[in-house]
């Protein structure tokens, strides 16, 4: 394959990570990275060494602001939390401070295969919006994200059309959860005729990455009994770590809203009701509480009912997970534009490139 050169949208717990991921692997080229206060571009290539050391303990986290998603100046819908103005990539040598970050990289988007956003999903439709600004751009190459919220994927199909005329593959939902494991439960689906139920139960040890990691932690607080989208937006962070030791550092979430369903039903394979998330975050170990696992339960042509199984390694982190696949999708991604293929997938529909 071709170099590809692409950008990250946030580099937080997960953007940092997906750069350095990159460097493990052929034909990528990092040329643009932004967070809430920066810009770096280098069309010949990003320095990702310095960019993480940079940005090392020094991310601009926190939930999505708007100030540069409303361009009539639209004020930020309530409080908006950040870390310093000179947090994140205006800490390094190729960054700059910007009001704009996401629409600096828009203006290079002529010179950029495939832009990867690794932005919050605090406000659920921050993402659809973000793709919307790039199509009325006439940006005509690859989009993807790493989202997890259900509600999300509908606002993207709305939007299918305004992508396909613009030239963008989309390629959505495409980290772990939903991603990797989706896509393992469309393998695993294909020994049966019918498909009664897919249950994913993932587990998270997070100690060492926990600084990086706060606002994966903030988004998933939302699925908690109690807790929804806007109550832990405004959550602050010491309420955070309260509620953490309340748990004694080890949080449980069942029925997830995971965009797995939607996008396993969009791919023909169950309906969404037939789909439970789940599983065991840990911010005070490394080690996974608990064995991330898929299990298919179906029926075969011959009348048995059965259930595969796929198992991550306990020794792979989350962001291993994450990482590689959402960038195995990137470059298939990119294979399927430079085919004139464009339009919405989901990670049960495309195969990851390696
Ligand atoms: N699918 C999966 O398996 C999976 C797993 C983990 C995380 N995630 C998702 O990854 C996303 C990122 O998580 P994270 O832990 O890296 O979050 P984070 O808070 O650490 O990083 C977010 C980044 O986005 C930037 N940002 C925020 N608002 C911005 C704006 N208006 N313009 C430009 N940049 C902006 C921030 O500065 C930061 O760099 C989340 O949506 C999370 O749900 C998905």
């Amino acid at each position: 394959m071709d170099d590809i050169r692409f950008a990250v949208l946030g580099t937080g717990g997960i953007g940092r990570r997906t750069l350095e991921v990159a460097t493990h692997r052929d034909g990528l080229t990092p040329v643009a990275a932004c967070d809430r206060n920066g810009v770096a571009i280098d069309h010949d290539g990003l320095d990702v060494d310095e960019l993480l050391d940079a940005t090392e303990g020094n991310i601009a986290s926190g939930p999505s602001d708007e100030r540069d998603v409303a361009p009539d100046g639209g004020a930020a819908a309530g409080g908006v939390k950040q870390h310093g103005e000179q947090a994140g990539i205006v800490a390094s040598d190729q960054g700059r401070e910007t009001e704009t970050p996401i629409d600096d990289v828009i203006a290079e988007a002529d010179e950029i295969d495939a832009v990867l956003m690794a932005l919050p999903n605090l406000e659920h439709d921050f993402i659809p919006r973000v793709a919307q600004r790039f199509a009325d751009a006439d940006y005509e190459a690859v989009l993807i994200d790493v989202l997890k919220r259900s509600r999300v994927i509908g606002m993207l199909e709305d939007r299918e059309q305004r992508l396909v005329d613009a030239g963008i593959t989309f390629v959505c939902g495409a980290g772990a959860t939903p991603g990797l494991l989706t896509g393992a439960a469309a393998l695993a689906a294909q020994s049966f005729v019918e498909i009664e139920s897919v249950d994913i139960w993932w587990g998270v040890g997070l100690k060492s990455g926990y600084e990086d990691n706060r606002g994966t932690v903030r988004e998933d607080i939302a699925h908690l009994d109690g807790y929804d989208i806007e109550s832990a937006r405004e959550m602050s962070e010491a309420e955070i770590e309260a509620l953490i030791d309340e748990h004694d550092g080890r949080l449980e979430f069942d029925d997830m809203e995971h965009a797995d369903d939607v996008l396993l039903e969009r791919a023909g394979v169950c309906d969404a009701e037939d789909v439970t998330v789940g599983g065991i975050l840990d911010v005070r170990q490394d080690e996974k509480p608990t064995t991330t696992t898929v299990s298919v339960t179906g029926r075969t042509f011959d009348g048995e009912t059965g259930t595969n199984t796929f198992q991550l390694d306990d020794a792979t982190s989350m962001e291993a997970n994450v990482n590689g696949p959402a960038i195995g999708y990137l470059k298939a991604a990119v294979l399927r534009n430079r085919a004139g293929d464009y339009g919405v997938y989901g990670p049960a529909e495309l195969m990851p490139t390696f």
